[in-house]
């Protein structure tokens, strides 16, 4: 087997880690020796050992002369956990493939030397689109020190996401809509705006299947209009975090003292504005939201251009109708030059639907 198998594998075990290591990346590693796999590890949650530790730890005597597959840079820094460069030296290994540097500046490039030094024989580069892809979250938090903004809509051939009237159940199948929590768990936190929530009264918990961990449930409700009876305030399955504008008095705001899973956060300008709901979430050391609406946010995503990624996934069906409701609102682009231009990176059939992925071309 090649270099490109034993990294595949590696990014399968991290792959399998979404959304439980943040705010750290996911990592996988793979141990080989004389064609034999003799060590394997993953990544499990923040503070707890990295991949190469517990594939290294597997491999035993057996990693002495070993190459060591790994999807991320191996760090060289003492942070919640030591060094796995040490291990790795310590450990025997003749040969190091990584498909990605890291770029956390504690790490790039560090790592390598370090090996290198100590007369390991390291290649770079393997399979490195595929795991810069996988932690595209980590990496873009790395640096911005914001989380990765996913916008999901689900809508009509015609590009509607409900009827004049508001009706919207079902647009998109069972299977559509399950594909959707898959989405919810490989992210740190699930945004809406209150419009959604009086609308569907909706859980925005990750469900199928229910292992209790749900994303953080962020509400953007300037006036404090979320009904306290509602689920995502009296259904204790995840908490809820919802930003409000600096006229909410302290008295409206006491209303929810009861509920221990509801956090209420006063920004301090009337309307609500996105670049410090995000600073302020990736003060919290949130990695990534999950926007799935409704199509005033949407049009407010759209328009400041906070948004790094676009899910959209659409039903064969047509609602017609000059007043139904449109994915993205707002005020929208007056001119073709300032649209947001995107690029395509997948299109997947689910069902009897469709699911297109677009990011942002440069970000
Ligand atoms: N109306 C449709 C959607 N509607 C999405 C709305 O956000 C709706 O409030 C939530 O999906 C409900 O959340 P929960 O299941 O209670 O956690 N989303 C879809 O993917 N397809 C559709 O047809
Ligand atoms: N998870 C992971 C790495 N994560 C790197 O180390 C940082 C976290 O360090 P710590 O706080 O000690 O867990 C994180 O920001 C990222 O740069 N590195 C690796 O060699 N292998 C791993 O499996
Ligand atoms: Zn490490």
């Amino acid at each position: 087997m090649d270099d490109q198998t034993y990294m595949q594998l590696a990014l399968k075990l991290a792959e399998q880690t979404l959304g439980q290591t943040s705010p750290n990346p996911v990592v996988g590693a793979v141990v080989v020796n004389k064609g034999q796999i003799v060590g394997m590890g993953a990544h499990l949650k923040r503070g707890e050992a990295h991949a190469e530790v517990i594939a290294l730890n597997m491999a035993g005597e057996k990693a002495k002369d070993a190459t060591l597959y790994v999807t991320l840079e191996p760090c060289s820094h003492y942070g919640k956990t030591p060094p796995c460069t040490n291990k790795i030296i310590d450990s025997g290994v003749r040969r190091v493939v990584i498909a990605t540097l890291d770029p956390n500046e504690n790490v790039y490039g560090k790592g390598v030397k370090c090996l290198k030094q100590a007369g390991i024989d390291v290649t770079v580069g393997i399979l490195e689109k595929e795991a810069w892809d996988l932690n595209r979250f980590f990496f873009h938090y790395i640096q911005t020190k914001k989380p990765y903004v996913t916008l999901k809509a689900a809508m009509s051939l015609d590009g509607k996401t409900a009827t004049k009237t508001g009706d919207s159940q079902w647009i998109t199948s069972e299977q559509a809509r399950r594909d959707v929590h898959q989405l919810r768990k490989q992210h740190d936190a699930i945004l809406v705006g209150v419009g959604t929530v009086l609308k569907d009264n909706p859980s925005l918990t990750a469900r199928y299947p229910d292992t209790g961990h749900h994303p953080i449930r962020i509400i953007l409700d300037t006036h404090l209009l979320t009904p306290i009876d509602h689920h995502v305030i009296t259904d204790r399955q995840a908490e809820t975090w919802i930003f409000v504008g600096k006229n909410v008095t302290n008295r409206e705001k006491a209303r929810f003292n009861r509920f221990s899973q509801v956090k209420i956060i006063r920004l301090p300008t009337e309307k609500l504005e996105l670049k410090d709901v995000l600073s302020y979430l990736g003060k919290k050391e949130m990695t990534s939201v999950f926007v799935e609406g409704g199509s005033e946010v949407h049009g407010s995503f759209l328009k400041t251009g906070l948004f790094n990624q676009v899910i959209i996934y659409i039903a064969p069906k047509l609602i017609g109708g000059r007043h139904a409701y449109t994915g993205f609102a707002g005020e929208g682009f007056s001119a073709m030059e300032d649209v947001a231009d995107l690029q395509i990176t997948d299109i997947e059939k689910i069902g009897s639907d469709i699911k297109i992925i677009a990011e942002r071309k440069g970000v």
